[in-house]
This record gives C-alpha cells, structure tokens and sequence, in this order.
C-alpha cells in the first residue's frame, strides 16, 4: 500500500519552508529530540530553503507540491525585516501575504493541511485592543477601559486573546495579518494559524543574541539603550517547534473553534526588562565577563535617536503580549501526553535559561 506520493503508506510527508529561518531549524532540532510519530506514521520532513522554494512565486509553490506531494505544509518563510519593510512594502506583502495565500490555494487543492505563523506586531497595543481584552474577560465596565487603569489593575497580565482586534502600525504588522486572513479565509479550519511573539533560539538573528553581542562589547561610557514602554512576550522558538509538532500530531477536536492561536512564553515584560534579564543569566553561565549599564529608553526618544543616525524606525505595539490558553486548553483537553513537553507553558525567563543554556552548550 503507497500514498500518494508513491512512498511508503508508513510515512507522513512534511513541506517546511523558509530552511534557514529560525524556526524551521528548530523544527528540526526538536524533532531530532522528541521523535513524535503520528498515527503509528513517522515523518519525513523536506526542508526548502528561499532559493529551492519561493512562497510569493506561484509557479514555484506548485513545483514544490507536485514534487514533494505534501500531506502538511509548515510555513516559516517570512519577510520579517520589520524597519526595512516600511520602503519596500511590495515585497513584504509578497512574501508576508501573497506566499501564505499561494501556499493555502494549492492545500486547498491538494487537500494538504497547512501551519501557518503570524505575528503579535498584528496589534498596536492602543487602548482600543486592550479593552476588547477586558472585555473577554468580563471583568471591567465601559467606564474603567482606560489603558494605564487596565495595567494598574493587572488585567493585563494575561495578555491578548485570539478575539483581540489587530490594528497593526507597521507595513510589517499589516502585511502579516494579510497573510493571516488569506490562509484562514481559504482554509478555514484545515489551517492553524499560529500568532506568537519576540521569538529568538540558538540559531538566525533576533534580540537575544544582538543583546549578547552588544552587552559583550558596551562600556560604562557607552551603555546600552532599550526601549521600555513597548510590553511583549518573549518566547523561545524550540518551544514554538514542540508546539506545531504537537498540533500536528493531535489533531484538534472541531469544539476549538477557529484555527487561529496565540502562542508566546508565559508572562510578559519590556525590551528593557527583557535585557535585563539575558544580562543577569548571561553572567550566572559566564557567556558575558562583566555586567554592562543598561538603560531604559522610551520609544519616541529611541526614534529619535535612530532618526539622527538617518534611520527611521517603524512603529511597534505598545502593548502585545499573547494569551495562550486557546490553544492549551485544546491541546491538552485531549492529549496527556503532553505533561512530557513542559517547555510549552513556562515562563519566559525559564525558556531563556534554556535557550541559553543550549547556546553556552554549543560554545556559540
Ligand atoms: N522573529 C520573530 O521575532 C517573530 C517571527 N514571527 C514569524 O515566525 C515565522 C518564523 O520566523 P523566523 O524563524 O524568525 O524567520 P527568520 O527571519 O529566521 O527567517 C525567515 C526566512 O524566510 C526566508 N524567506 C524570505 N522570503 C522568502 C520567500 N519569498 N520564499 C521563501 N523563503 C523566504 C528567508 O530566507 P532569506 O534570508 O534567504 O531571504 C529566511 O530564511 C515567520 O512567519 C515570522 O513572521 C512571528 C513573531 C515573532
Ligand atoms: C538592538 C536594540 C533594540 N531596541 C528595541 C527596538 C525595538 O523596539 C525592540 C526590538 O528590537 P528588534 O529590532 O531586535 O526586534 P523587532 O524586529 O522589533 O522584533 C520583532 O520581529 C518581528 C519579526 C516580530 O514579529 C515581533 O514579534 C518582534 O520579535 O528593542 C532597543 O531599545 N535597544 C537596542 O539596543
């Protein structure tokens, strides 16, 4: 008995694209590790890098499909370079909304399933979104839906649900929720959705390892400058990988509603809090000689700045940490298994002490 594709019917075939982003490399990692199976099937993942496979291409995405005949499509390609994208719009939306509905139209076609990741900038973090939070949650009147009232109160603490409405401020941020809107609006729920946030592991760029590099080379003289009035959830990008994984590997019951998720560590904080941070663990696994100043900075002042250095930033939200109790409850509503992945509901500053953890063990 074969699949489609001609091999063995004993194994499941997975499309990742995007090879080299952070988080296919973690999806390889962790499936290294985890060795998940699925339906007594085990996987056989082909990893595209941009070159092999560009999602914004159409002729491209069906050459990928007809070759690797796809039972599940894992997209993590993205044009995630949010400052730059303000100048170069078209492309961001080529990659970022275009890529998603081509690689959604040919599921839809072929009957694959597709993952897809989008981003808390979808939000602005404007007092509008955060009383839809409220809200959601039933516990204030109209009255107290002040932003500052809301924080004081704690309210917040929790972060956005999936029933939060997105205003993003960026071509980034707006790009991603055309993307988003296009997979699900072809798909429905034979897509996941996948919002998550601030995401950083051992390999790729992101804020962890820029804040290692800079913290290595700061001096009192120079001290660094982060920005803390933008709050977020920082989440560590192999927890991401056992998440998909899992979702792959238990499909949900139709009781969870729309594919749409949000997914981040738990708890949230600052950039600044953020730095912090990777400097206080940095310095308990010796990846750093000496503490550095660092120094808090809001955004329009880190504008600013950027701005007489002739770089002009984009805007973020001010507030967008994610809620992940959607998609908790849908998982483990069914799955026991996954008391065997703890990572996925920890704190934030216990999934960057493994990270960090991980980084010191490969001498990076
Ligand atoms: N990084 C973050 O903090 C966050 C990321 N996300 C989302 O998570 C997902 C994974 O992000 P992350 O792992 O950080 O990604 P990375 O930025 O590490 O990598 C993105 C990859 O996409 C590739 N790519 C760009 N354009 C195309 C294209 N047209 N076709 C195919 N590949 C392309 C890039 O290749 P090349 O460099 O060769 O162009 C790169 O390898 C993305 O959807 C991202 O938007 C969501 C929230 C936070
Ligand atoms: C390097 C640096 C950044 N910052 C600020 C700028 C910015 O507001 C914030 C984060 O900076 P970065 O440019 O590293 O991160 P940024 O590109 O804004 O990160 C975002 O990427 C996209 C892809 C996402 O989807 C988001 O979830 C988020 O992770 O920290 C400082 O305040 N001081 C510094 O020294």
């Amino acid at each position: 008995m074969h699949a489609p594709n001609g091999e063995p019917e004993s194994t499941v075939t997975v499309l990742l694209t995007g090879a080299d982003s952070q988080l296919s490399k973690a999806l390889l990692r962790v499936l290294a590790k985890a060795a998940y199976r699925f339906d007594g099937r085990t996987l056989r993942v082909h990893a595209l890098s941009h070159a092999e496979l560009d999602i914004g291409d159409k002729q491209s995405v069906e050459a990928a499909f007809a070759r690797f005949k796809p039972e599940w499509v894992i997209n993590c390609a993205a044009y995630n370079a949010v400052d730059r994208a303000e100048m170069a719009a078209d492309e961001a939306y080529r990659v970022n909304s275009l890529g998603p509905e081509l690689l959604a139209s040919e599921c839809a076609l072929t009957g694959a399933r597709l993952v897809h990741i989008s981003s808390d900038y979808v939000f602005s973090g404007e007092p509008a979104c955060i009383a839809e939070l409220a809200l959601n949650q039933n516990s204030l009147t109209d009255s107290s839906l002040s932003n500052s009232g809301l924080i004081e109160s704690g309210l917040t603490e929790r972060g956005l649900t999936e029933n939060a409405t997105p205003a993003p401020l960026s071509v980034y941020g707006q790009s991603k929720l055309a993307g988003e809107q296009a997979v699900l609006r072809i798909l429905a729920e034979r897509a996941i959705v996948i919002r998550t946030a601030w995401l950083y592991g051992v390999d790729g760029h992101n804020f962890v390892k820029t804040m290692l590099r800079l913290m290595a080379t700061a001096s009192d003289a120079q001290p660094l400058t982060v920005i803390n009035d933008q709050i977020g959830s920082p989440t560590w990008v192999d927890a991401l990988a056992y998440l998909i994984w899992q979702l792959i590997a238990s499909p949900l019951s139709v009781g969870c509603g729309s594919g749409l998720f949000h997914y981040a560590g738990q708890g949230q904080c600052s950039w600044y809090e953020f730095a912090l941070e990777i400097q206080r663990q940095a310095l308990a696994l010796k990846l750093l000689d000496k503490a550095v100043p660092i120094s808090a900075i809001d955004s329009l002042s880190y504008a600013a700045k950027a701005l007489e250095k002739g770089n002009k930033l984009a805007p973020r939200p001010s507030y967008s940490a994610l809620n992940s109790d959607k998609v908790r409850q849908c998982l483990t509503g069914q799955n026991l298994a996954l008391t065997h992945c703890p990572e996925l509901w920890r704190d934030w500053r216990w999934q960057l002490k493994a990270m960090l953890e991980d980084y010191a063990a490969k001498g990076l």
